[in-house]
């Protein structure tokens, strides 16, 4: 089965206070042509789900073409933290790690069409305690695994430094805590600090 764990892209898709907001508009219409609708996009590279590529935050870093396709295909495990207003290593006491490589956070504190005024923080020690677990991708379901109001952005820094990729924006509402097969790919943007992607989970 296949649980779609992306946000919807429309006029009402909050963004980041100050983007670009997202929209879609024909740019001909099968009337016009005699034969096809023909749509442009316009949209920030971080709005809804997304992954963000090190360039985002990092003027060297590699930008979203460069990332090694496998980060974003393969088992993922959804752990539940909806309860947490900090998110630390204590949050993985007694879970079994072995052969996660991936792990998605369910926190459920971004359910509306609003952009969120507070989130969870993550603990920047995640970074280096993902690097001993093996695990190279943390997806969250908020628009930043920092918050929201950081210049420094700690835990993006500490997350990338220890090899660990980052896709924000998911939606995990209908989703239980356990592992599955995630697929998140983003698009093959020459340059890009990111992009959205089309994120789903298959039961196992
Ligand atoms: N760093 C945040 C996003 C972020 O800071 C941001 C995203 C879109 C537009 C502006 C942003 N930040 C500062 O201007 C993140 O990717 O998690």
């Amino acid at each position: 089965m296949i649980i779609d764990i992306s946000r919807l892209l429309n006029t009402n898709t909050p963004t980041w206070p100050g983007d670009t907001p997202f929209s879609y508009q024909l740019t001909w219409s099968q009337e016009e042509t005699g034969s096809v609708n023909v749509g442009q996009i316009t949209t920030s590279c971080h709005t809804a789900t997304h992954v963000d590529a090190p360039f985002h935050f990092k003027d060297r870093g590699m930008t979203i073409e460069q990332l090694p396709l496998e980060i974003f295909v393969g088992d993922a495990l959804v752990v539940d933290v909806t309860t947490k207003g900090e998110i630390t290593i204590q949050d993985f006491d007694g879970l079994n790690l072995k052969d996660v490589r991936r792990v998605l956070l369910k926190t459920d504190t971004w359910t509306n069409d609003l952009f969120p005024e507070t989130i969870p923080i993550i603990d920047p020690e995640l970074g280096p305690f993902f690097l001993e677990n093996g695990i190279e991708l943390l997806g969250v379901d908020l628009p930043s695994v920092d918050p929201l109001d950081s210049k420094t952005l700690d835990t993006h820094h500490s997350l990338l430094k220890n090899g660990v990729h980052i896709l924000e924006g998911l939606n995990l509402t209908d989703v239980e805590p356990g592992l599955y097969r995630l697929t998140a790919l983003p698009l093959k943007v020459e340059g890009a600090d990111g992009s959205p992607v089309r994120a789903i989970l298959e039961t196992l």
